[in-house]
């Protein structure tokens, strides 16, 4: 057992963070699909490239059913969610996902949301707020996706839940810390929360308008025709809003490529004026994909053999695992050309779900995979973003843009300060 340990690869996820995946390519040859792991006790493969997602989302040779360790499942995804399910049941609670976020409407409806939330925090930079960009994303992400979810509460009450959402999303990667325990107590507060939403609904004490995701996972139904649970259904209404208030931790990678990169935050400004919109320009929207191309977040997904699985000279028997290499598919030599230059001109004209290897919210299909379904509501929220910070009248400080790449997850250590042009952030010449 100690042998075991000292083999194992768990550890190094923990001390090495996103360098993770880096290290276990050193055991294989340049440009290999599959790499050898031991991972808790289990034999396990790491995939990466067009050829690893081809076969970790091939379902006959991966469930995903107990495959993610316990700390993200419970922590961040909640209890039974559809992350966890496999086959009929995953298809079927799938569906009312795709509905919920995937459908073109639904993105459609986001947009304006976006853009009175946006244009606030642009207004509130310019007369001398001097919120970070995550912090300001937190917000208006937040009461954005809260009111296109169809929740009730004033625009603070949905500022304070999304402050808790976004510290579940900060606190889970670090277990046997403090903020692993607010994460935990935070967890609670929201399921509870939830559900009563949910019950509220049932019994006709809160109007849900039909099409948004209060109202579908208050009526959702399983597959034996059952409501769900009220936890669960709130679990799944969370998992409808939560992730777009992590999208703050792509905003701040964003005021980070924007301060290294004016050309663009030029290119940008001059969009958004000729357009008279913060949504949906293609500038933006390119350069929202390579932040998110480029940026550390989810790092990697672990899935279950359920046959026994090769690929490129590795072999993991059934019962071993296999982890899909997020970071490495997203910078891959093999299906990137310049994979570490940031070259938004990349993604300009370009349908991104038709590429195989650009996955930073999974890959393969939605409908009929574990593909994310709010990957469409989180480029139109990040694009918002990058077009209110390239207005010419604001600057990114260059103070505070470190990543810890050991942290999981991680993000610019001031989260982009911005302000007013011309106006220094704080007096304290340390804090410029
Ligand atoms: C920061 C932005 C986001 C990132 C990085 C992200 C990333 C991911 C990833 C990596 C997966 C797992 C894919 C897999 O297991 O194969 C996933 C699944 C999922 N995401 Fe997102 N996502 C984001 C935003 C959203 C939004 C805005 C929603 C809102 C609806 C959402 C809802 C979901 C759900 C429900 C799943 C589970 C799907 C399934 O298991 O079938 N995500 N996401």
């Amino acid at each position: 057992m100690p042998r075991d340990l000292l083999h194992d690869d768990a550890p190094s996820l923990l001390t090495r963070g996103y360098g993770f995946g880096r290290r276990i390519w050193r055991r294989v040859g340049a440009g290999a699909r599959s790499a050898p792991m031991r991972l808790l006790g289990d034999d396990a493969m790491l995939v990466r490239g067009e050829e690893g997602v081809r076969a970790f989302y091939d379902d006959r040779l991966i469930a995903r059913h107990g495959a993610m360790p316990g700390i993200v499942q419970e922590t961040l995804f909640g209890h039974g969610s559809v992350h966890s399910l496999d086959g009929a049941e995953h298809r079927h609670r799938k569906a009312t996902f795709v509905d919920v976020a995937y459908e073109d409407e639904q993105v459609a409806r986001l947009l304006p949301l976006l853009e009175g939330e946006w244009r606030a925090e642009r207004e509130a930079w310019l007369e001398g707020g001097t919120r970070s960009a995550y912090d300001a994303a937190v917000g208006a992400l937040g009461r954005a996706i809260m009111r296109w979810a169809g929740l009730p509460g004033t625009p603070d009450a949905k500022t304070r839940w999304s402050a808790r959402l976004a510290q579940i999303v900060d606190g889970f990667g670090v277990p046997y810390s403090p903020e692993y325990l607010l994460a935990t107590a935070n967890r609670l507060w929201s399921d509870r929360h939830a559900a009563r939403l949910v019950e509220a609904v049932r019994a006709g004490e809160l109007d849900a308008r039909a099409g948004t995701a209060l109202h579908e996972w208050s009526w959702h139904r399983d597959r034996a025709g059952n409501l769900l649970p009220a936890r669960l259904a709130g679990v799944e209404l969370q998992n409808s809003i939560r992730p777009m208030i992590a999208v703050a931790r792509f905003v701040a990678f964003a005021a980070k490529a924007l301060h290294e990169h004016p050309e663009w935050r030029t290119r940008i400004a001059q969009e958004v004026a000729s357009r008279g919109s913060l949504v949906d320009g293609p500038l933006a929207v390119a350069f929202a994909q390579e932040v998110r191309r480029t940026s550390p977040f989810v790092p990697m997904l672990p899935g279950r053999a359920i046959a026994d699985v090769e690929l490129d000279g590795q072999r993991v028997p059934e019962g071993g695992r296999v982890v899909l290499d997020i970071l490495g598919t997203n910078t891959d030599d093999a299906s990137w050309d310049r994979p570490h230059e940031f070259d938004p001109e990349r993604f300009l004209g370009v349908d991104f779900e038709q590429i195989a290897a650009f996955i930073p919210h999974g890959g393969a299909d939605v409908a009929t995979g574990h593909r994310c379904p709010g990957e469409k509501l989180a480029v139109a929220g990040l694009a918002a973003a990058v077009a209110a910070m390239s207005d010419p009248r604001l600057e990114i400080s260059s103070a505070g843009l470190d990543v810890d790449r050991r942290r999981l997850p991680t993000k610019p250590a001031s989260g982009g300060r911005v302000h007013r042009a011309g106006q220094a952030p704080s007096g304290c010449p340390f804090h410029r």
